[in-house]
């Protein structure tokens, strides 16, 4: 099954335990299967998504209130309206606020207030950077701004018309943010992000790769096709425990 079909499947499942359950989602152009997958649960009549929660995992900070790549409108448009839901179900720290640690502060006090995230969604930079968490986040890091990388404004540069509209500053849920949620699931889809795989599920837990903070989780799952999983050596025990792994125990 692909992976994000297998994603939207967890989600479905755990919005039928717990329908008013907070998802935390991820940006990028790796979800994206997850999302259309689980809108497409929803037509069907698969899931009743209509109470569920969603919330935002970063942010830019600076671009105008309604700009089409503010990571708010890129999660009204790839998940709240396929999805069919309120824009009040969805929360995300204010990338527009004047007091930028204000706003950080209260972003994760509010996560805090809305019970906690049941599922966070994560993609991986390429260079191993979970949110907008760069190399060196502290492991125990709280929402925060951040300063880009060079390299991941240039990856991200594809979204605006040129690198210099890419800000250079972010806030993210800090690592110690996204460990408190009960389930994190990362997806890695293509040879670009091998090597950010491998170093965070075989690596050691080491700032230098936020990605590998999961391996500090009691449930962390990573989905990986086969181009992302080139560079992981326990491949075969990987996919051997994959194809035994109980049906009770889900994703
Ligand atoms: N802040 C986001 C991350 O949450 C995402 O994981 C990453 C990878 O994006 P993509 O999936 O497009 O490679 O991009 C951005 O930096």
């Amino acid at each position: 099954m692909a992976g994000g079909e297998l994603i939207a499947e967890a989600i479905a499942t755990l919005v039928r335990r717990k329908p008013d359950a907070l998802l935390g989602v991820a940006t990028g152009s790796t979800p994206l299967p997850i999302y259309e997958a689980l809108a497409a649960k929803v037509r069907a009549g698969d899931v009743d998504a209509s109470r569920a929660r969603i919330c935002q995992l970063d942010e830019y900070v600076g671009l105008p209130a309604g700009h089409p790549e503010s990571y708010r409108s890129v999660v009204l448009r790839q998940v709240i309206e396929p999805l069919g839901l309120a824009e009040e179900s969805f929360m995300g720290p204010d990338g527009a606020a004047e007091d930028v640690q204000g706003a950080c502060e209260a972003y994760d006090h509010a996560l805090r207030e809305a019970g906690g995230v049941d599922l966070q969604l994560l993609g991986i930079g390429t260079d191993g950077h979970i949110g907008f968490n760069e190399p060196c986040s502290s492991l125990a890091s709280r929402t925060r701004i951040k300063t880009l990388t060079r390299q991941t404004r240039e990856d991200n540069a594809r979204f605006f018309d040129s690198l210099d509209e890419v800000p250079h500053h972010v806030i993210t849920q800090g690592i110690g943010t996204i460990l408190e949620a009960r389930h994190l699931v990362l997806l890695a889809t293509g040879e670009g992000k091998a090597d950010a795989v491998a170093h965070a599920v075989e690596g050691p837990v080491a700032a230098l790769v936020p990605a590998s903070a999961l391996q500090l989780h009691p449930h962390a799952t990573v989905v990986v096709d086969e181009a992302a999983a080139a560079k992981l050596k326990l491949a075969d025990y990987f996919r051997a425990t994959y194809a035994a792994k109980p049906e009770w125990q889900g994703l």
